[in-house]
C-alpha cells in the first residue's frame, strides 16, 4: 500500500469539517447516516449497500464535488437528494425541506443535469429551455428572456431551432446544462456536466459554474470523474468508494489528509540512468517511482524537501537535466485513494444536529399542475412531427380498414350498422395503438438506467405527467373517430346518434391503454423490436376482430381472449355509444373498462414511482 494511502487511511478521513460555526453559511444540504440498500435481485444475489451511513453537509453558496470510482454510490446519493429514490434509513434535508417527507418540494429547489438523457427531447433547443423554465414555475416572459440569454451565453445560437434529439452528444449536454439553469435555482446538481464536451466548451461550463457561484451565491453539487478540471472549481469535496466517504474536505485538506507530501520530479539527461544502488539510496528519502525513462518521482515529507534536493544534486551532479518540487494534484491523491479502496471507519458522530424543518409540506398548486399539463402536452403534440412515418402509416391504415370492412360486410357505408362497426374499429385501433404502443415507446425512450428522465430533471408530479400523455393521446385519436363519421354523413347521409357517454368512453379507453403502455415502456428494454411485433399483432387483432369477424365464428379460446381484451370492450362500448344506446350491456362494458383502467393505473403508479428501484 502506498504511503499516501496509508496515511489517508490512518487519519479520520471521514470526519467532516465541523459545521457551521460562526461566520460560515448554514448548510444547503444535510445528509445524516444515510443508508440505501438495494434488495437482492435473485436468490443467489446479495443486497447491494450503495450508500453506507453517509454523513456530510454542503454549505450554502459552495461548490461541492462528489468524486469516486464507478459504482461508488454517487448516483444513488444524488437520486435520493432529488427525492427520486427513498433512502433505506437516515436523514436528508435540502435547505429546510425534509426530502424523505416531501420529495416534490425538494425537487423544486434543484436545477438538475442528469448523467445521461434529457427531458423535452422532441422540441427545438429554444423551446426546450423555455418549457423547462415554465415547468420550473417561471413566468412566460421571464422564461423566454432567460432562454434567449442562455442561448447566447452558452454559444447555442446556431442550434436554437434544432431539435434536441438531433444534436450531437456534446451539444445536447450543453443544452441540458442550460435546462438545469432555467428558473435560476439556488441549488444545482450537475452529474458529469462536461462529459462529451470539447475543451473550449468544457472551459465555458466550468467558468459559468464559477461565475454563478461567485456572483449569485448558487450552491452546486458536482458529480464528476474529471478531477483534474474539477479541482479548479470545487471548494470542498467528498471522495466515495463502496458506498462510503473515504475523504472529505477542501482539495488542500484532502491532499493534506493524504499525507501532505511533496513530489520531487527528477529529469535526467538523455541516456542517463540511475543504478540500482542509487535508486536504493534515493528511496531512503521517500517513495521512489520511475514515471517514464529518465524521469523519476520522489514523494517527500515537506520538511525533507530541502535536504533531499541538495543530496540528489550532489549525488547525481551533471546527469540531472532538471529538478522540480511540486505539490500533488488532487487527481493524484484521488487515484492514490482510489487504488487502495480502503476500508474506512463509519462516520463519526461529530456533526451538528439536523435543523428542524418548518412544518407543513409545500404542495403544488392547481396552477402549477395546469402549467405542467400545458407544456408537457405541447411537447407531446410537437413530438408528432417526429413520428410522421408512423402517422402516415396510421392514416393509410385507417381508410384501408374502412374499405376492407366495407367489402367484407358487402353493404357499403349506406348500412348504418357497418358504419358503426367501422367507426368503433377505427377508434379502438387509434386508441390502442396510440395509447399503448406510442406511450410504451415514449416511456421506453425517456428511460435511462431505470429512471424516467422527465421525473429526474423536471419538478413535475406524476399526475401532470400522466394526464398530459393521456390528453395528447385522446386528442390524437379524435380524427380516427371523426373521419368515418363525417364520411358517412357527407357521402351517404347517415347520421349516427352519438351518446354523450362517448365523452367518458374515449378518455377511459385512452387512459387504460396509456397506463398499460407506460407499464410496458418501463418494463421492457428493447422496445423497438417489441413495439414492431406488438404493433403487428394488435393491428391484425384490431382490424380483424372484433370489427370484421363476428365473435361467434371464432374458436372458444379466442372468444374468451377477446372478452378479456380491453380493446374488445372499448370497441363494443364505443359502437353502442355512437348509436346512442346505453343498455345494460353497454354499462357492463363501461364498468369493465373502468376496472381495467383503475387496475392498470394503480399498477403503473406503484411500478413506476419516480424511479424503478
Ligand atoms: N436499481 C439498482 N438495483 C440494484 N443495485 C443497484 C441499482 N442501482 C445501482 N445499484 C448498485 O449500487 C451501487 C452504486 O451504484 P451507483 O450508480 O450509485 O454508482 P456511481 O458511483 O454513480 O457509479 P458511476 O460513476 O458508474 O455512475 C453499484 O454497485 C450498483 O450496481
Amino acid at each position: 500500500m502506498s504511503a499516501i494511502a496509508e496515511e489517508a487511511r490512518s487519519r479520520p478521513t471521514q470526519a467532516p469539517t465541523p459545521l457551521p460555526s460562526a461566520g460560515l453559511a448554514p448548510p444547503a444540504v444535510v445528509v445524516r447516516e444515510l443508508v440505501k440498500r438495494y434488495p437482492a435481485r435473485g436468490a443467489r444475489q446479495e443486497p447491494v449497500v450503495a450508500n453506507d451511513r453517509l454523513s456530510f453537509d454542503i454549505r450554502r453558496g459552495e461548490i461541492f464535488g462528489l468524486l469516486g470510482p464507478n459504482g461508488a454510490g454517487k448516483t444513488t446519493l444524488v437520486m435520493q437528494l432529488m427525492g427520486l429514490l427513498p433512502p433505506t434509513s437516515g436523514h436528508l434535508q435540502l435547505e429546510h425541506v425534509d426530502v424523505v417527507r416531501d420529495p416534490q418540494a425538494a425537487k423544486e429547489l434543484i436545477g438538475f443535469l442528469p448523467q445521461g438523457g434529457l427531458a423535452l427531447n422532441y422540441v427545438e433547443v429554444e423551446r426546450a429551455l423555455h418549457y423547462t423554465g415554465r415547468l420550473r414555475g417561471q413566468g412566460e416572459q421571464d422564461a423566454i428572456l432567460q432562454a434567449k440569454q442562455l442561448i447566447e451565453e452558452l454559444g447555442l445560437g446556431d442550434y436554437r431551432n434544432q431539435f434536441v434529439n438531433l444534436l450531437s452528444g456534446g451539444m445536447a449536454r450543453l443544452v441540458g446544462f442550460g435546462m438545469a439553469l432555467m428558473g435560476r435555482p439556488r441549488l444545482l446538481v450537475l452529474d458529469e456536466p462536461t462529459n462529451e464536451l470539447d475543451p473550449h466548451r468544457r472551459r465555458l461550463v466550468w467558468d459559468y459554474i464559477q461565475r454563478l457561484n461567485r456572483e449569485q451565491g448558487v450552491t452546486c453539487l458536482l458529480v464528476t470523474h474529471n478531477v483534474l478540471e474539477a479541482e479548479q472549481v470545487i471548494q470542498r469535496l467528498a471522495v466515495m468508494d463502496k458506498g462510503r466517504i473515504i475523504a472529505l474536505g477542501t482539495p488542500e485538506e484532502i491532499k493534506h489528509q493524504a499525507g501532505g507530501r511533496l513530489r520531487l520530479e527528477l529529469q535526467l539527461k538523455e541516456d542517463a540512468r540511475l543504478t540500482a544502488e542509487e535508486q536504493e539510496r534515493l528511496a531512503a528519502y521517500g517513495a521512489l517511482s520511475e514515471v517514464r525513462p529518465q524521469h523519476y518521482r520522489l514523494q517527500l515529507a515537506p520538511e525533507r524537501s530541502g535536504p533531499t534536493s541538495a543530496a540528489v544534486l550532489q549525488e547525481l551532479g551533471e546527469r540531472v537535466e532538471s529538478l522540480r518540487l511540486a505539490r500533488p494534484s488532487l487527481e493524484e491523491v484521488y487515484l492514490e485513494l482510489d487504488r487502495t479502496r480502503a476500508e474506512t471507519p463509519a462516520a463519526p458522530e461529530s456533526l451538528p444536529p439536523v435543523p428542524a424543518p418548518p412544518p407543513g409540506p409545500t404542495t403544488p398548486s392547481w396552477r402549477r399542475f395546469a402549467v405542467a399539463l400545458k407544456y408537457l402536452f405541447l411537447e407531446h403534440l410537437l413530438e408528432v412531427r417526429h413520428t410522421w412515418v408512423w402517422n402516415t402509416v396510421f392514416s393509410i391504415l385507417m381508410p384501408v380498414a374502412m374499405v376492407f370492412g366495407l367489402s367484407r360486410i358487402g353493404s357499403g357505408l349506406e348500412d348504418r350498422t357497418s358504419l358503426l362497426y367501422i367507426v368503433s374499429g377505427a377508434a379502438v385501433f387509434s386508441v390502442a395503438t396510440e395509447g399503448l404502443l406510442t406511450t410504451a415507446q415514449r416511456v421506453g425512450l425517456m428511460r435511462q438506467d431505470g429512471r424516467l428522465i422527465y421525473y429526474a430533471s423536471l419538478p413535475i408530479n406524476q399526475s401532470s405527467f400522466v394526464s398530459s400523455i393521456i390528453l395528447s393521446r385522446v386528442l390524437i385519436i379524435f380524427p380516427g373517430i371523426l373521419t368515418p363519421i363525417l364520411a358517412g354523413w357527407l357521402l351517404y347521409g347517415i347520421r349516427l346518434e352519438i351518446s354523450p357517454w362517448l365523452a367518458v368512453l374515449v378518455p377511459l379507453s385512452a387512459l387504460s391503454f396509456s397506463a398499460l403502455g407506460m407499464a410496458l415502456g418501463s418494463l421492457i428494454r428493447d422496445l423497438d423490436l417489441v413495439v414492431t411485433i406488438t404493433n403487428a399483432i394488435i393491428s391484425v387483432l384490431l382490424l380483424a376482430a372484433p370489427v370484421f369477424i363476428p365473435m361467434e365464428s371464432l374458436p372458444r379460446p379466442l372468444q374468451l381472449l377477446g372478452q378479456v381484451l380491453p380493446p374488445t370492450y372499448a370497441a363494443e362500448a364505443l359502437r353502442l355509444a355512437l348509436d346512442g344506446q346505453t343498455g345494460s350491456r353497454f354499462l357492463l362494458d363501461v364498468a369493465v373498462l373502468a376496472v381495467v383502467t383503475a387496475l392498470s393505473f394503480v399498477g403503473v403508479s406503484r411500478w413506476m414511482r419516480w424511479r424503478l428501484d
